[in-house]
């Protein structure tokens, strides 16, 4: 469903991609690694829009994409999470996934601000698809917590939770597991899985290989630029290529 054509980014003098294709499928969780500076992040910048690659092409569902901006992908169902959280700090754990849909609402700001009969039953069903996204993220109970307050993992659902109000068709992580101790990256799992078993295409770049290994269907190996591998992560951990590039002697 997305496929990574001949992608090739150069910056400046340093070629940060290069030639990179592979095609993701629809309801797999798909895994990208490498060790740094492979170019990981720079792909997800050039899949979203952020970046106007060099060369080659982004392909969804038989559609050249490559040329559309972030917002245009967004309303194809393109929604990515950051490394580093971004949440409205002041806002209550559930007005942060409130204002999400809010902007998706056909209520206008005036309307809702005159307490227009129709603007306040649009926030009540807002407000309560929001607190079911809470729900399915297992931070209900935190729904009236200031989000700056916030433990750091706690934050890392409630940005999940409010990318998943998004309703994307393709989810894309960069480092989710960044910063979560042990417990917290074993409800990631499974939070990442029951994003995947709601038909969500999930994309993520990690460095927790345990995490990596373990929810996968399929994984995709940069390294200085290039794709060294793909496969399952039975194949991966398999390929002396990668294991001499960058698994070592981990596992
Ligand atoms: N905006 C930029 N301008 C110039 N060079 C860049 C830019 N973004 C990335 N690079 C370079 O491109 C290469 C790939 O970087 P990138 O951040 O994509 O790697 P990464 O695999 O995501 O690394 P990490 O795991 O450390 O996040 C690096 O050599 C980096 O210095």
């Amino acid at each position: 469903m997305l496929e990574i054509r001949g992608i090739k980014q150069v910056f400046g003098g340093v070629t940060a991609l290069d030639d990179v294709s592979f095609t993701m499928h629809r309801g797999d969780i798909t895994g990208v690694i490498g060790p740094n500076g492979a170019g990981k992040t720079t792909l997800f910048n050039i899949i979203t829009g952020i970046y106007t690659r060099t060369a080659g092409a982004v392909i969804l569902d038989d559609h050249d994409i490559s040329d559309l901006p972030a917002e245009r992908l967004a309303g194809l169902g393109m929604v990515r999470t950051f490394q580093n959280i971004e949440l409205f700090a002041k806002m209550t754990v559930l007005e942060n996934v409130m204002v999400g849909l809010h902007s998706r609402s056909k209520c206008g700001m005036l309307s809702c601000a005159l307490r227009m009969p129709w603007a306040v039953a649009e926030e009540r069903r807002i407000r309560s698809e929001a607190m079911g996204w809470l729900e399915f993220a297992g931070i209900a109970e935190l729904a009236q917590v200031e989000a700056g307050n916030l433990p750091f993992g706690k934050g890392r659902l409630l940005e999940l939770a409010r990318a998943m109000a998004c309703e994307p068709r393709i989810l894309l992580m960069d480092e989710p597991a960044a910063g979560l101790n042990s417990q917290e990256t074993l409800g990631l799992a499974k939070l990442i899985r029951a994003i995947r078993d709601k038909g969500v295409s999930v994309v993520l770049v990690e460095h927790d290989m345990e995490l990596v290994m373990d929810i996968c269907d399929r994984i995709v190996v940069l390294n200085l630029g290039k794709k060294l591998a793909e496969g399952t992560p039975r194949e991966i951990q398999e390929n002396a290529e990668v294991i001499s590039a960058y698994l070592g002697e981990d596992l």
